[in-house]
């Protein structure tokens, strides 16, 4: 088994409730204690826990509904609550945990992502468990992740973890909801994740977790590019967090992609909103994909949305796929001026000199 490894274990609100309306202590307690040993063989642990909302429903005593402001008062609720229940599990082993609560604007500014990754890292060098959630309740949905496997994807990337284990209420991602198909079969491996992978995935089965299953497929696209091994698996199984260390595979394996060295690049994956989107031709696509090319005007169809020099932004195929994104050295405006144009026409078009590269190889992934 290799070792020191950082692993980031997301805990859904299925697995922390076993299905109920309350927290199952126990059960947490048998994480912990697999967390504890994990450590013990020289890993480094991250938790990315679920429940403040359940931690709140069970605490109030009083019939609440489901919209986002209610939501958002139970987290403010349950979330004390449910880092007083870890810190004391951890305390049994002696282990220190660290709360941080996050929200999408945290890791979209790259300097606060810097700043989250710092504290990260200082947990981990200080032995702390960091224990963390989404900031719920202040968490507009403007600025929210919205589900904790998103989140957990970009938590393993300020982590630069080894793998991410994604626990949940079933073995793994199925070929349909096994909750209405008796017929759906487990997969056990992911090589690529496509639309029809996609189809596959359907939401919740209940009224507990957020996103289902294709927030989890997401979270594995996100993850793996950044050279993250992804494990959907259940949180139930005896020893589940053990066994995904090992060769011994309890749930779905999503293996990793070759994942950019650089920094920036890694930042770019974890997925700032892009602020518009820039339509490419087959030509400027095989360039980027198989070249290593930088984008230049003469590949681009259209720009769209409105988007300054410095934006993130996506490149969008004639397919509409996704196939890079980056930091874009001209507006919506100029590029709408010089789309289609030569290099050597770009000054006299736009009445001054900005360079050739619309997005430069640098400041740009390839998906
Ligand atoms: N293809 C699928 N394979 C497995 N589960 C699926 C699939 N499609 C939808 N689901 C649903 O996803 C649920 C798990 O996600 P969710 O309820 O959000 O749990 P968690 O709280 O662990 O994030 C399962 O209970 C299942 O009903
Ligand atoms: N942040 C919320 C959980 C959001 C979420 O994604 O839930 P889940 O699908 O159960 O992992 C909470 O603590 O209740």
């Amino acid at each position: 088994m290799q070792r020191d490894q950082v692993v980031v274990v997301k805990l859904g609100t299925s697995v922390l409730t076993g299905g109920t309306d309350k927290l199952d202590k126990a059960h947490m307690v048998e994480l912990v204690r697999q967390c504890c040993e994990l450590k013990k063989q020289g890993h480094q642990v991250i938790l990315v826990s679920s429940g403040a909302v359940a931690a709140g429903r069970e605490q109030l005593l009083k019939p609440c509904g489901r919209t986002l402001i209610d939501k958002q008062m139970l987290a403010a609720i349950g979330q004390g609550q449910l880092i007083h229940i870890w810190q004391s599990l951890f305390a049994l082993y002696g282990v220190n945990v660290g709360q941080m609560l996050l929200t999408r604007a945290d890791v979209d500014d790259r300097e606060r992502y810097l700043n989250a990754r710092d504290t990260l890292n200082a947990l981990l060098n200080y032995d702390v468990v960091p224990i963390i959630n989404e900031n719920d309740a202040v968490a507009t949905s403007e600025i929210k992740v919205g589900d904790n496997d998103n989140l957990s994807a970009l938590v393993a990337i300020l982590a630069n973890a080894d793998k991410l284990l994604l626990l949940t209420d079933q073995q793994g991602l199925f070929t349909s909801d096994p909750r209405t198909d008796i017929n759906a079969t487990l997969i056990d491996e992911v090589t690529h994740i496509n639309d029809e992978l996609r189809q596959l995935a359907g939401g919740s089965g209940t009224n507990l977790g957020t996103g289902g299953m294709a927030t989890k497929l997401q979270a594995a696209d996100i993850a793996r590019r950044a050279g993250v091994e992804v494990i959907i698996a259940k949180g139930a199984d005896e020893n589940v967090i053990l066994k995904c260390m090992s060769e011994q595979l309890p749930g779905t394996r999503f293996l990793k992609l070759t994942a950019p060295k650089d920094g920036r690049k890694k930042w770019l994956l974890a997925g700032p909103k892009s602020s518009g989107q820039i339509l490419i031709d087959a030509g400027a696509v095989h360039a980027l994909q198989s070249k290593g090319a930088s984008l230049l005007a003469k590949g681009i169809t259209r720009a769209i949305g409105e988007f300054e020099r410095g934006d993130l932004i996506n490149l969008i195929d004639v397919n509409h796929q996704i196939i890079a994104r980056g930091l874009t050295r001209f507006s919506h405006l100029e590029i709408n001026k010089i789309k289609g144009a030569h290099s050597n026409q770009i000054s006299q078009l736009l009445d001054y000199d900005s360079g050739v590269e619309v997005l430069h190889r640098d400041d740009m992934v390839v998906l």
